[in-house]
């Protein structure tokens, strides 16, 4: 190879492009800025006086919009530094082959019951069987629930694996989750191919139905029960929240007897239950990945770490290949702390009901922020530098080398092992230490994950958003209104509370993190506060449009022209966005109905939650994402009908509000056709519009209100409440 393999060698591993029209981007977005610029103008020259009627709304208005308009201006500076990378894995096994580094991944549960076994361990099978060395690979799963449940499924599927890890090798088969895999429409190339995957789709299915079946009983089989020791650690007293450590190491990797049936050597797998006692914090999933980085230091301690969500299986098999690329390049890896793939779900509807494919944020946003080098640390599908995430400061001597060798505990035997991490597991075991705060991911946010991942840059590390083409990792995204609305109460409060910290980029970030990343940060940690300007948006103009009084500029005024010009050319650049990043029409439709709602209510809830912590009125909680539905819930998904359910106060907002400008556009239509009141259009236009839209936004919500008779529709209770008070809002007396 000689000189070639010089040149060869000195190429590197992965490459850097900035994103096309960045450009002709920039232009749209100042003249956009202009045309904000001249709303404020507007609404500063044309205040109505002090005693004339509507002042206080039109301040209001200006307010809003300079809230909308500053805001806007902070999802800017992404959008001008997108950029992709593209690693090039063959170089990757060309040069390092024989020297790849360990890999361990730890995935998290938190419950039996709202994370079912059979899902957990899909995600289990899926990475297990990554196209990786298998005495490389460590697999951690973190049971939350403590639940002999979990760990009962755990044991299947280590079975399991003996014999699906040698199929999807001969096969080279993708996705190697096997319950994706055998939902998905395959050819058969050939006779042997069809028939070992029958035999597999049946022990897959025997296996799924013994754990299903133990579930549904509560109890585990009598023979896997003898078989293994590790139930032992069940007697009565454990429960959920009150229990001692457990681990057992399911398949120790460095035992030579640990083969799957074609002979070759398995990856190790580990089931933890970090202790849990009632007047012990535990700190939800921060506090148990932090368990998992100290246990995982006595048993196979490898220098990079994935961590995934019970749901997220493994939908790429070359992964880890690509993210070593990036790690391992000579000229840029060591600085990389960790790559953040997107969060995506596999059960999407075709027109995105509730919004859930975060398109633009995934392809733009998140892109962009990674641009300045700070991509956001997302919880799930992220892969660190274990020694970053410990703790380490970043340095300029820091050569970060992969070291292959690391130590494994070959001379220990599985029960010393299982013993010396049970104490790393304890919740002694961060007693007076910097867990929590310095070391691993910090404590006391709901988003755990942005807050780590900030703190990390801060210590000078970069990290990099990796999106490839095929989907590296996929979730179960929440299939009812009520589960969305949750989730994104606990990110915007979560994200606000952050804002609010002692960790605001702003301030905490200052000279640590480029400006532009500062600012991307802010558009999701100020998600909670942008509720107010859209509250007030929905609520006054409506209510002022009912009394006839106008707050915009007549459509023969100059003024007018910004208004069109800001609304228009948002709209039609966001429809540009949405359809780049390949969904339809009608799916960018739907993500204007779930913004409006967001915003209305999970985003206000999410405030007003922040602020009654910061008084000390509440403790942070963490709600999990349902992950099951019941299949008359599932149907209505697939046909994307909205899952309105049970009658929460976020629906009787929702509901209010929808009704509230239904009332006042009836109201100006049967003034206009009654009373021949055409002149008064020419000065209301502007609101008469944006009623239409949220109207037209809401017909969803019409129809959960009036129309549908299932299930999922709008219960009775909210309809009476949501009734009485939009018409009490039009009595309201305006000034
Ligand atoms: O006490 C807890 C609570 C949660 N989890 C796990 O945390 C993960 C995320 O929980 P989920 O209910 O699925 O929340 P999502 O909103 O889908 O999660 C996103 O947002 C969270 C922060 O709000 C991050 O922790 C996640 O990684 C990120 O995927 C799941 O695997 C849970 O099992 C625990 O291990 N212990
Ligand atoms: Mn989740």
């Amino acid at each position: 190879m000689g000189k070639e393999g010089g040149e060869e060698d000195a190429l590197p591993l992965f490459e850097t492009n900035e994103a096309r029209f960045v450009g002709a981007y920039k232009v749209l977005a100042f003249t956009v800025f202009v045309g904000i610029c001249l709303i404020w103008v507007y609404r500063l020259t044309h205040m109505p006086r002090a005693g004339e009627q509507g002042r206080w709304a039109w301040i209001g208005m200006f307010m809003a919009e300079l809230c909308f308009g500053l805001y806007w201006i902070l999802t800017q500076s992404c959008r001008f530094k997108v950029v992709y990378h593209y690693p090039f894995k063959e170089r990757l096994s060309y040069r390092y082959e024989k020297k790849l580094p360990n890999v361990d991944i730890f995935v998290c549960t938190a419950d039996p019951w709202m994370e079912p076994p059979t899902l957990v361990i899909n995600t289990i099978l899926s990475v297990i069987s990554y196209n990786y060395p298998p005495e490389k690979l460590s697999v951690y799963l973190s049971d939350d629930g403590g639940s002999e449940l979990t760990f009962y499924a755990l044991i299947e599927a280590s079975n399991f694996s003996k014999h699906w890890i040698p199929f999807c090798k001969k096969f080279n088969i993708k996705p190697r989750s096997p319950g994706a895999y055998f939902a998905q429409q395959i050819d058969v190339p050939n006779i042997t191919y069809a028939q070992e995957w029958l035999a597999m789709k049946n022990l897959y299915e025997e296996m799924e139905n013994r754990i299903s079946s133990a579930v549904k009983m509560g109890t585990i089989p009598k023979e896997t029960r003898d078989q293994h020791k590790g139930f032992s650690e069940w007697n009565s007293k454990v429960t959920k929240e009150d229990h001692q450590s457990i681990v057992q190491i399911i398949i120790n990797g460095v035992d030579k007897n640990a083969m799957d049936i074609d002979g070759q050597q398995l990856p190790t797998l580990v089931y933890m239950a970090r202790e849990k006692r009632p007047q012990c914090p535990h700190n939800f999933k921060a506090g148990a990945m932090n368990a998992l980085i100290r246990v995982s230091s006595k048993i196979s301690n490898a220098p990079i770490i994935l961590n995934l969500d019970c749901d997220m299986y493994a939908n790429d098999v070359d992964t880890i290949r690509e993210i070593l690329c990036f790690f391992m390049d000579k000229k840029r890896g060591h600085e990389i702390s960790f790559v953040q793939f997107p969060q995506q779900y596999n059960n999407i509807t075709k027109n995105d009901i509730y919004a859930g494919s975060y398109s633009v944020t995934n392809n733009v946003e998140l892109a962009g922020i990674g641009g300045y080098g700070a991509a956001l640390y997302c919880g799930t599908g992220c892969f660190h530098r274990r020694e970053s995430l410990w703790g380490k400061v970043y340095s300029k001597d820091y050569r970060g080398e992969l070291n292959p060798e690391a130590k494994k505990n070959t001379d220990k035997t599985v029960n010393e092992l299982e013993e010396l991490s049970k104490v790393l597991a304890n919740c002694s075991a961060e007693k007076d230490t910097q867990w929590g705060k310095n070391m691993g991911m910090i404590y006391g946010c709901p988003v755990e994950d942005i807050v780590t991942g900030l703190t990390i840059q801060c210590r000078g590390w970069k990290s990099l958003y990796y999106n490839p083409d095929r989907k590296a990792f996929l979730g179960v995204g929440p299939t009812t209104l009520d589960t969305v609305l949750l989730q994104h109460k606990r990110w915007s409060e979560g994200m606000f509370q952050i804002f609010f910290s002692k960790y605001c980029p702003f301030i905490y970030g200052q000279g640590k993190i480029k400006f532009g990343a500062q600012m991307g940060y802010c558009i999701y940690l100020l998600w909670a506060p942008i509720s107010f300007p859209t509250l007030y948006y929905v609520i006054v103009p409506s209510l002022y449009l009912l009394h006839g009084i106008s707050l915009f500029p007549q459509v023969k005024s100059i003024w007018f022209l910004p208004f069109a010009y800001v609304f228009v050319a948002r709209n039609v650049g966001s429809i540009a966005e949405a359809l780049s990043c390949g969904v339809t029409l009608k799916a960018w439709w739907n993500w204007q109905r779930m913004w409006v709602i967001q915003r209305t209510t999970s985003f206000f809830f999410g405030f007003i939650d922040t602020i009654s912590r910061q008084l000390g009125l509440s403790e942070t909680t963490f709600v999990l994402t349902t992950k099951v539905g019941t299949e008359d819930v599932l149907k209505r998904y697939r046909q994307e009908v909205i899952e309105f359910g049970s009658p929460t106060i976020m629906l009787t907002i929702i509901a209010t509000l929808a009704l509230l400008n239904l009332f006042s556009l009836i109201g100006e239509i049967r003034k206009i056709v009654l009373d021949f009141e055409f002149k008064v259009l020419d000065q209301l236009i502007m609101q008469v519009i944006l009623e239409l839209l949220l109207v037209l936004i809401n017909i969803p919500v019409y129809q959960g209100l009036f129309i549908r008779n299932d299930e999922g529709r709008i219960p009775s209770s909210v309809l009476f409440k949501s009734i009485v008070l939009a018409s009490l809002a039009c009595l309201i007396p305006i000034i």
